[in-house]
């Protein structure tokens, strides 16, 4: 049988470690809090600890691994943050180099950006495709 993208990624270890290079990246990200909303959060670094451990717990269920996840759903914790597809772009644009950036193979990066993907109709609440 094959082995679980959790268990691919490095279980709970490699998974923490590489959010936690992300996160550090994402707080920085000048394209990423372009967005005022986003800024208000992403801007104080006293938010990285929660922000790191929430994110992380969200991407162990997200590949396979154990129910740790307490945090609200993809639709509630984006629904006021007027988040547009270039503000998701860049966030997967960002978590695409991370995962390149600590060397994880091609698979587990196809297939964890995959599952990034299937949750852009759940974050993306403003259509800017025309304006
Ligand atoms: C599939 C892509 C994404 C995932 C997996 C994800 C994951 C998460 C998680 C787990 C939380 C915490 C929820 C809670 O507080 O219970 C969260 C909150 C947040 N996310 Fe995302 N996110 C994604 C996309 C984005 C994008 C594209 C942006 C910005 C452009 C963004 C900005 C934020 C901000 C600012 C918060 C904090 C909101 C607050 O508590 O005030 N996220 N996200």
């Amino acid at each position: 049988m094959t082995e679980s993208l959790y268990d691919r990624l490095g279980g709970t270890y490699g998974i923490a470690g590489a959010v936690d290079v992300l996160v550090d990246r994402l707080f920085q990200n000048a394209s990423v809090n372009a967005n005022e909303n986003v800024h208000a959060h992403h801007g104080k670094p006293a938010n990285a600890p929660g922000y790191k451990f929430l994110v992380t717990a969200w991407s162990i269920e997200a590949a396979g691994g154990p129910k740790c996840y307490p945090g609200l759903d993809m639709e509630a914790a984006h629904s006021t943050l007027q988040i547009d597809d270039e503000g998701f772009d860049a966030v997967a644009l960002e978590i695409a180099a991370t995962l390149s950036f600590l060397g994880v193979p091609d698979a587990e990066h196809r297939e964890f950006m995959n599952i990034i993907e299937g949750y852009r109709s759940s974050v993306v609440t403003l259509d800017t495709a025309f304006s």
